[in-house]
């Protein structure tokens, strides 16, 4: 880098390097791609796959390939983990389980990747006085306590009923049968474990709570480069049924909301954390954009206008279909019904805000799914004849 980085206080930020674990999913792969073309930080890269990421691994020509390694390995059963977060100042977990169609379908799966397995990386990090940023996830709030006030409750209409806040709002999640509840509920006791490992040990920590980040080379297209009976999450879902010309398929009537915020937005606040220490340690941060917000249904009527607009594809007459969850997700799936982040927190500690529109982050998201996968899906869907 030719110049100097600066931080929030005004000093020179120093090179650091990054153990970065699950920097070959979706979120990974923005963050190596943001700190190998603006920053001079070197990245131990681990994970069990790395597709996302092997343009910026290959060819050996490219500008950062000295400051960039990838290690295949999976952090259940490997004894190099330790050793790689010794050599590194920070290290990032991002490694989970975490599409919903699994968190009742393969409950242990599940709490086994975002408790157990993260348990070791906590430990080294806190034995070895190294520095962690660890992804949880908004589910940890669960329900809105608005959504168990009656319809006609005036406190509806009271922020303090839906506004999820860091440092106040309770964790609500539904009966253990409800086994969608088993990643937030792993993800809440991780984030306890991290905090009581920062009071009583000194573990430097920031926890991330993402809302909804979206874009480019999340998760997979079903039968394309991922599993054909897979259920990925909805930008994924809704994208597959844009590209294959089928209705996108609204759970319980797409009436549950969220907020979508772009994934470069969001990489930008993990930059910040990742380069102010003393702002980021010993916070928890929601990163989200509320100023997004849809139903499920209103985001599958947009998504079909943009696909529309950047495809030059007429839209179906029927665009969307009613399935139960229990059809879809199968038994044991509940909802969250509202994530507004409050954003007080991470704006006081690093001033950060979204900018993307939901339009615009759409249009480019759709194009670039249009263009990744339009091709291949027409092949697939050519039915081979029988001879
Ligand atoms: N994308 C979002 O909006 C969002 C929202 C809330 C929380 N999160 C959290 O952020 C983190 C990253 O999410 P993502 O969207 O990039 O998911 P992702 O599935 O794309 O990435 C996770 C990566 O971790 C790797 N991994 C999983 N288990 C591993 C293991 N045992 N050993 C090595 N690698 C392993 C996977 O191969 C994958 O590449 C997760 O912890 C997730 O819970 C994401
Ligand atoms: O992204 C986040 O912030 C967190 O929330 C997600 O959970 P959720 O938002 O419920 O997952 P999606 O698959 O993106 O579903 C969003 C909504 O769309 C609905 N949906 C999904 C897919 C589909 O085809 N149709 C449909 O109506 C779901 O029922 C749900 O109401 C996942 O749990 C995590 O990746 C993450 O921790």
């Amino acid at each position: 880098m030719a110049t100097t980085r600066i931080d929030l206080d005004g000093r020179p930020i120093k090179p650091i390097t990054i153990c970065m674990i699950g920097a070959g999913g979706f979120i990974g792969s923005h963050l190596c791609e943001k700190l190998m073309s603006e920053t001079p930080h070197k990245v131990l890269a681990l994970d069990v796959y790395n597709d996302k990421i092997k343009h910026l691994l290959e060819p050996d020509s490219l500008p950062w390939a000295a400051r960039i390694h990838f290690h295949r390995l999976n952090i259940k059963h490997d004894s190099r983990l330790e050793g790689l977060i010794k050599m590194a100042d920070l290290t990032i977990n991002l490694a989970a389980i975490c599409t919903p169609a699994d968190y009742n379908t393969r409950p242990l799966d599940t709490i086994y990747s975002n408790f157990i397995d993260a348990l070791p990386v906590v430990k080294y990090c806190s034995e070895n006085n190294k520095r962690l940023i660890h992804f949880s996830t908004c589910e940890v709030y669960g329900k809105t306590i608005q959504s168990f006030l009656p319809k006609d409750s005036p406190l509806r209409q009271d922020p303090a009923c839906y506004v999820l806040k860091e440092d106040i709002s309770p964790c609500i999640f539904g009966s253990i049968e409800k086994q969608r509840w088993s990643y937030a509920c792993a993800k809440q006791l991780i984030e306890r474990l991290i905090y009581a490992e920062g009071a009583e040990n000194g573990l430097e920590f920031t926890i991330v709570r993402p809302f909804n980040w979206i874009g480019p080379r999340m998760d997979f297209i079903p039968g394309i480069d991922g599993p054909s009976e897979g259920v990925p999450r909805v930008l994924a879902c809704f994208s597959n049924n844009l590209l294959r010309r089928e209705p996108l398929k609204l759970v319980d009537g797409g009436q549950s909301q969220r907020t979508f915020v772009y994934i470069k937005d969001a990489i930008e606040a993990v930059l910040l954390m990742i380069e102010n220490p003393d702002r980021a340690n010993g916070h928890i941060f929601n990163v989200g954009n509320p100023n997004n917000e849809v139903t499920v249904r209103q985001l599958a009527e947009m998504m079909t206008k943009v696909y529309t607009k950047v495809s030059g594809e007429a839209a179906l007459e029927s665009p969307t279909i009613d399935v139960s969850s229990k059809e879809f997700y199968g038994e044991g799936y509940d909802d969250s019904d509202k994530r507004i982040p409050d954003m007080s927190i991470i704006n006081k500690q690093l001033g950060w805000n979204p900018k993307t529109s939901l339009w615009d982050l759409l249009e480019s998201t759709l194009t670039y799914q249009h263009r990744t996968y339009a091709e291949a899906i027409k092949k697939a869907m050519v039915k081979p004849t029988a001879s």
